[in-house]
């Protein structure tokens, strides 16, 4: 298994050559990991594919510039003068070519790969490899299979017909690789089921899930250590529903994987009491995605819930936090996409990635795309900007629209800006509801004063907080967090700070009413009335009437 024999999850960058050096032998090891590796796993087409993934993203965390260097390595042509020779890949210079261990030949072909059917035909590739240096290989004999049948990215570059004409050996010329006996067939298959019974039966649906704040960690980059341990559960649950799923056939897998780390999982429980204010903003998410997610037999036909859901309004105002508390509480797999996540630097991978998007998001129904600062994908098209993007916003419209997907897939796409006349009109008639989320009202600030406060030793009644509310007019939620960070930071302030480090936290006085004066001084409105307007003429042309708070 994979664990055994996995590949190096570092490679130092190789900038120069460096013959036989520190770098070439780590070049090296990586090469003949792969290349072990996959031996092993020629019957074990779900390990071959994590491998291949792996190999995918170690292609793409190297830089061209690396990629060059460690290009030389592949090009090399190694005699081991007992008629074998590995013969550089001079085209491609993909790891996940390392895979691909087939077709073996002698001197004079160029395959690309190893002719190594004996113990001691593998050693000796193992020292003349790696020369006499000290660095320390395993060099048991990989136990090499046939594999039962090629998937797409593991066929054979010259296929056995050809192989034939051109006088070469074919892949496992020899008999007793080619040939099984029906008892050997019948161990192999109860293998093979069992096998997958195991991994039915600790399948998870999503494979490893990421909180908000975690990064995503390429499981190359990982530490080796973790991963070893981690392997198990990996093989299992990652990739399996994907490699099986009829829509994901034409997705290109390490796409598939980018996705998939999108997929959020909310560690702190949100519920939309949470939420202070934005009563009929937050009736109008839960009618349109919360209640059909949870019944989908009753919101059907007429009832049918939007596709698409926009939440605009000036910054700060909670559209975010709607957006986890709808990850939080529809029982429905969340995306959290932004536009980043979707672009690439490289034409045509951006709309392949929107592509992949939707067809995970299909897998993994009911889904919610959460797409933050939506403009940023969406905003209008014109003459100016460049091809690539402009495909990106025609497939998130195709998409959207839903012509290329079902009609009782259960895929809504929420988007929250708060620039919405900038949205591309097509965009904009895709997101049927449009739900402005407005600056809170008096209630709504007093009641976030009041949940901030809560969790602060403070010395405040009802009517500092009163005044607090009024005062505070025109400002956002996330201005009155820091109003209130402000506030509580004052009694700190008036403590000598020579005796900080020594001071009890029960010393420390609490919040008063004139610290949030004084805070009022700092902290000001971070949007103006001009602004305001503005969203709230775009939310009477176009918006869904959710404007009271
Ligand atoms: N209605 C609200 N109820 C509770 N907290 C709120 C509310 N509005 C804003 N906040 C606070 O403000 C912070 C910022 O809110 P959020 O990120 O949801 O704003 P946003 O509208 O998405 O802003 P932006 O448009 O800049 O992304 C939140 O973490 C929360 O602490």
């Amino acid at each position: 298994m994979i664990s055994d024999v996995c590949i190096p999850n570092r490679l130092n960058i190789i900038e120069e050559d460096d013959p036989l050096g520190k770098r070439t032998i780590k070049a090296r090891k990586l090469i003949f990991h792969s290349y072990k590796a996959s031996l092993e796993l020629l019957n074990n087409q779900n390990s071959l594919y994590l491998l291949k993934n792996k190999l995918n993203y170690f292609n793409h965390n190297v830089s061209n510039k690396k990629m060059q260097a460690y290009k030389r390595f592949f090009e090399q042509s190694i005699n081991f003068g007992n008629g074998y020779t590995f013969v550089g890949t001079n085209k491609s210079t993909h790891f996940d070519d390392l895979i691909k261990p087939h077709n073996c030949l002698k001197i004079g072909t160029s395959c690309g790969s190893l002719e190594i059917n004996t113990k001691e035909c593998f050693d000796h590739f193992i020292s003349l490899f790696f020369g006499n240096t000290s660095i320390k290989i395993t060099t048991e004999f990989p136990r090499m299979r046939k594999v039962p049948s090629f998937p797409n990215y593991l066929k054979p570059r010259i296929t056995d017909n050809e192989m034939d004409k051109t006088k070469g050996t074919r892949m496992f010329s020899n008999p007793k690789n080619d040939f099984m006996t029906a008892r050997e067939v019948n161990v192999q298959n109860n293998k093979d089921n069992q096998m997958k019974e195991s991994f039915t039966a600790q399948k998870r649906k999503l494979g490893p899930r990421r909180g908000f704040s975690t990064k995503f960690v390429s499981p190359l980059l990982a530490n080796m250590e973790n991963e070893k341990s981690s392997q198990n559960s990996e093989l299992r649950g990652s990739s399996q529903n994907e490699e099986v799923d009829e829509r994901l056939k034409n997705i290109e897998p390490r796409m598939v994987e980018l996705i998939r780390s999108e997929i959020m999982d909310i560690q702190q429980k949100l519920t939309w009491d949470d939420i202070a204010g934005l009563h009929s903003a937050k009736r109008a998410v839960q009618e349109a995605v919360v209640w059909p997610l949870l019944r989908p037999d009753i919101f059907k036909g007429l009832r049918r819930p939007p596709k698409g859901i926009l939440l605009f309004g000036p910054p700060g105002t909670g559209k975010t936090l709607i957006g986890k508390c709808i990850a939080s509480q529809s029982k429905s797999t969340f995306f959290s996409i932004s536009a980043s996540s979707i672009t690439s630097k490289w034409i045509g991978d951006g709309e392949k990635m929107v592509r992949a998007l939707f067809a995970v998001a299909r897998c993994h129904q009911p889904a919610v795309i959460f797409i933050d600062e939506v403009d940023s994908l969406l905003s209008q098209r014109n003459e100016t900007e460049h091809e690539s993007s402009r495909r990106i916003k025609t497939e998130f419209l195709v998409q959207l629209d839903g012509a290329t997907t079902e009609s009782e897939d259960r895929i809504l796409v929420v988007g929250a800006t708060n620039r919405p006349q900038e949205l591309d009109e097509a965009a904009r008639r895709r997101f049927t509801k449009r739900l402005y989320i407005p600056l809170p009202d008096y209630e709504a600030r007093l009641d976030l004063l009041q949940r901030l406060l809560s969790k602060e030793r403070n010395i405040m009644n009802g009517n500092d907080f009163d005044e607090i509310a009024r005062k505070s007019e025109g400002f956002s939620g996330a201005d009155l967090r820091n109003l209130c960070s402000e506030a509580a930071l004052e009694p700190i302030r008036s403590v000598d700070c020579r005796k900080l480090d020594q001071i009890d936290i029960t010393e420390v006085r609490p919040v008063a009413v004139d610290d949030f004066f004084k805070s009022f001084t700092v902290v000001r409105a971070s949007v103006s009335s001009k602004d305001l307007d503005q969203y709230i003429e775009w939310d009477k042309t176009y918006g869904s009437g959710s404007g009271n708070p």
